[in-house]
């Protein structure tokens, strides 16, 4: 695997129907560092994500993987650094597990195409993404037929076959069950790339990410170290949520509990 490399957002915004959707974002991400992006609904998150991955190009500003401005290469050099798994990965085409999988290999390609030209470089590393994302037993199920937890773990696999430095998960975990929850989130900070993880569960993000950011109505209002930022101040100013943020006892990560929605002053 790839070591990360380090990420910088840089006055980014996009709009869309005439308004800034995500505006002036600014952002760092050190390498080989999990950083949790979050927000409520609505506020940004799969667009700074889809930004980050070159798939939306910023009306202004920029985004710099290492020192290459990202949306300045041309799109296979791009895939080559920078590994998305979408929130709702779908296609009308019929392919199994492995074919998916294969897909991710295809910007490491020279002039040739087709996907089922596999070099034997190729074939080991979609082996490792599948046994590394827990979906070697499905490689010749029919994508069409998984469910949708074995349809993000297929995906975390494409992304890993990619061998990117920069790895973008929009909602990893959303079909995921506690125990997958867990083990996909760990995987990833195995993998030791520098990853933007969006997230809505806070209390995965405090206890898997190094950093977070924080996205309300399109503008970033906090980043840094997970125990800086992810107080019940921000959860109450930002979710509208009253929750209480204390040390896990298990371990030194803050440990969130929701108490209920926030109780407006006079109500
Ligand atoms: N192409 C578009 N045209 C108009 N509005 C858009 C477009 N794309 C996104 N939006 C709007 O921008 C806002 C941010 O959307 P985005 O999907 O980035 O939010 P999000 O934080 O990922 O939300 P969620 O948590 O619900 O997935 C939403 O209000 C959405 O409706």
């Amino acid at each position: 695997m790839r070591e990360g490399v380090r990420l910088e957002v840089r006055g980014a915004t996009w709009r869309a129907a005439g308004r800034d959707i995500v505006a002036d974002i600014d952002l760092v991400c050190e390498p080989g560092t999990v950083t949790g992006l979050l927000g409520p609904n609505g506020s940004g998150k799969t667009t700074l994500i889809n930004l980050l991955a070159g798939q939306a190009r910023p009306a202004s500003g920029g985004v710099w993987v290492g020192a290459r401005d990202l949306h300045g290469l041309p799109s296979r050099e791009r895939a080559r650094l920078v590994g998305l798994v979408e929130q709702q990965a779908s296609t009308t085409l019929d392919l199994t597990v492995r074919e998916v999988v294969e897909l991710g290999r295809i910007p490491h390609r020279r002039g040739r195409l087709s996907v089922l030209d596999q070099s034997p470089e190729d074939t080991a590393v979609v082996d490792d993404a599948l046994r590394f994302a827990d979906v070697l037993e499905l490689a010749d199920r029919s994508w069409q037929t998984l469910s949708g937890g074995e349809r993000q773990r297929t995906q975390l696999a494409r992304a890993v076959a990619q061998r990117p430095a920069v790895l973008l998960l929009d909602e990893p975990t959303n079909h995921l069950d506690l125990g997958h929850q867990l083990d996909f989130l760990t995987r990833v900070r195995g993998l030791g790339l520098t990853t933007v993880a969006a997230l809505h569960d806070l209390e995965l993000a405090a206890a898997y990410c190094d950093r977070v950011a924080v996205l309300d109505a399109g503008r970033l209002v906090a980043a840094g170290p997970v125990h800086e930022v992810l107080t019940s101040a921000l959860i109450a100013d930002v979710y509208g949520v009253e929750a209480t943020v204390e040390p896990h006892p298990l371990h030194d990560r803050p440990h969130v509990r929701w108490n209920g929605p926030r109780q407006e002053v006079g109500a």
